[in-house]
């Protein structure tokens, strides 16, 4: 099977997109694909794979598979990519429009340069901070901020929340000593989390600034992620670290975002999108 496809980045967080309006794929072969084009020997090499979709309830939607083949509910880097698309290829003709996720409708607007798309700003909506939103196990609770967090001998504390996909913040005095490497798979794999959890070390430099890594439930280390930022954004004001209402300057692996929880308790992203690569994948040699 040959598909049609463009590969997208933000701020390094790259997949694989793949526009079903005209090439639908068959549902049972998705992770499947995902996880071969996501190859960097044998595919395309990529963080995942994104399908650029109809939908009923926007003019555009969006579905999010992992490297390992697991289907996210959310991609914040995904949402400024699939925006770009939509507007450049004609799918919408207005400079703000809706996009469908799995985990609700936001709203997107780009900002062009030169007439296509450089920036692009995402209502991410509002943060579920319940633990069973996130979800997360144990008693209910209306916050999880700095909750004690033990992991293999480590005494860690972790504010966790959803941002349509679970999200763990930890704050460290230095990002450059976080354990990415060593906690982050374990961490994400953590039964308290039982839908798995993406992970994040987060520096605060100031009340306006912020170092972020991240291990990514289903693909492990990626330069960025949207939805991730977001949560560290919120987690910076529940923790007293932050404002509300105030851009915060995430500082990600692949470059910066601007992130605000603002007083009506909606968080927006703004960054950037850009296309890499459009070609033809060849599915069956893969298989
Ligand atoms: N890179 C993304 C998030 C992708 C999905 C995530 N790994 C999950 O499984 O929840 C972003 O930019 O938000």
């Amino acid at each position: 099977m040959k598909i049609p496809f463009v590969k997208m980045h933000g701020l390094g967080n790259n997949y694989v997109f793949v526009d079903t309006f005209d090439h639908p794929l068959e549902e049972r072969q998705l992770p499947e694909i995902a996880r071969n084009v996501a190859d960097v020997h044998t595919g395309i090499g990529s963080d995942g794979l994104i399908l650029i979709t109809p939908s009923d309830k926007a003019p555009v939607g969006m579905r999010i598979f992992n490297n390992d083949g697991s289907e996210g509910k959310n991609c914040g880097n995904g949402l400024r990519c699939v925006a770009k698309y939509a507007y450049e290829k004609g799918i919408v003709s207005i400079e703000q429009f809706q996009i469908e996720a799995k985990s609700g409708v936001v709203d997107a607007t780009v900002r062009l340069e030169d007439g296509k798309v450089d920036q692009v700003t995402i209502d991410m909506g509002t943060p579920w901070l319940k633990r069973s939103e996130i979800p997360m196990v144990g008693a209910e609770v209306d916050q999880v901020v700095g909750e004690a967090f033990d992991v293999s001998h480590h005494p860690l504390e972790v504010t966790a929340l959803s941002m349509g996909n679970p999200h763990a913040i930890f704050f460290v005095d230095d990002i450059a000593q976080a354990p990415l490497k060593t906690l982050g798979p374990v961490i994400t794999n953590d039964p308290r989390f039982p839908d798995g959890v993406n992970v994040e070390f987060v520096e605060v430099v100031s009340p306006t600034e912020l170092h972020f890594r991240v291990w990514e439930r289903g693909s492990g280390i990626t330069q960025a992620c949207g939805t991730g930022a977001c949560a560290a954004g919120v987690a910076s004001v529940l923790n007293g670290y932050a404002k509300k209402d105030s851009d915060i300057v995430v500082h990600l692996s692949g470059g910066d975002l601007i992130i605000k929880w603002d007083l009506h308790d909606r968080v927006w992203m703004t960054g950037p999108a850009e296309v890499i690569a459009e070609g033809v994948y060849h599915f069956e040699r893969n298989v």
